[in-house]
């Protein structure tokens, strides 16, 4: 049986015409019983427009169970906007991919590359606070079951500090004032605040490195990983050799990460 082929959504339906950023391809299931998804989420330092949701497609196309969905979105760049922009974008793309496709959805994987492994967690976090004051987007919060961070960016502040550089596209994207920097980071969670009680309920978090990581160091990662672990929430570190920073996503030593990421979630 041939997959479906994928197609192309706009996820703000109520602003016309669509902004072409606030858009997602779908690889639709193939099933009409609920299954597993993949959701990626591209990097490129929240403003290269030559990294696009189709960055994920090697990813889809190549490690996907043939039966399962998958997505990857876009969202808009910096300096066209700035945060929370992005995280907005991508929050109400997984908002209506569930709204639309939800009775296919069993559970969600989600995969975010560098910037998007920010925003990732920035996700996580702010859907688990959602549901903890009693919000609507439960049904999509506890079908998030595992989060994984590819090459990813965590703490803006010491981001700058190590690449004097890289702070001309943080304050494009999250403005001037390093405090704010601050409190947009994924370091800056109260992570022991969002852990539920009963450890099965909290997403797996991943964070994959790759030794041959031209653009960042071992430091993002093993930061947040520290902070992870200390607020109890037990993430799984891979450092593999999958290239460069951009090859990772499209490396062997990556899908095979995923592919046992996918088992276990067969296995929920
Ligand atoms: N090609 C990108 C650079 C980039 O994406 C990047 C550079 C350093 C560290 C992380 C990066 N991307 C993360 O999403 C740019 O044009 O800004």
């Amino acid at each position: 049986m041939s997959s479906p082929s994928p197609i192309t959504a706009f996820y703000t339906p109520t602003i016309l015409p669509p902004h072409p950023q606030q858009s997602l391809t779908i690889f639709p299931c193939s099933s009409t019983t609920p299954v597993p998804w993949v959701v990626y989420i591209h990097g490129g330092a929240w403003r290269d427009p030559q990294q696009t949701k189709d960055m994920g497609i090697p990813i889809l196309q190549q490690s996907l169970p043939a039966t399962w969905g998958g997505a990857t979105l876009d969202y808009r760049l910096s300096p066209a906007v700035q945060h929370p922009a992005h995280l907005d974008d991508v929050l109400a793309a997984l908002k209506s991919l569930v709204s639309e496709h939800g009775q296919f959805i069993s559970h969600i994987l989600i995969i975010g590359h560098s910037a998007g492994a920010c925003i990732a967690l920035q996700v996580l976090a702010t859907l688990i606070a959602e549901r903890k004051a009693g919000g609507t987007s439960t049904h999509l919060c506890d079908r998030i079951k595992i989060v994984v961070g590819v090459e990813g960016i965590y703490d803006l502040v010491e981001l700058g500090n190590e690449y004097p550089p890289y702070k001309g596209f943080i304050s494009d994207a999250f403005g001037e004032d390093e405090e704010l920097w601050d409190e947009a980071s994924p370091s800056s969670i109260q992570w022991r605040e969002l852990l539920a009680d009963d450890f099965r309920l909290n997403a797996k978090i991943v964070l994959v490195q790759s030794a041959g990581d031209q653009l960042l160091s071992m430091n993002q990662t093993n930061a947040m990983q520290s902070i992870l672990d200390n607020a109890g929430w037990n993430p799984e570190v891979k450092v593999i050799n999958g290239g460069s920073h951009d090859a990772t996503v499209e490396s062997k030593a990556l899908f095979d990460i995923l592919r046992d990421l996918y088992k276990y979630l067969d296995d929920l």
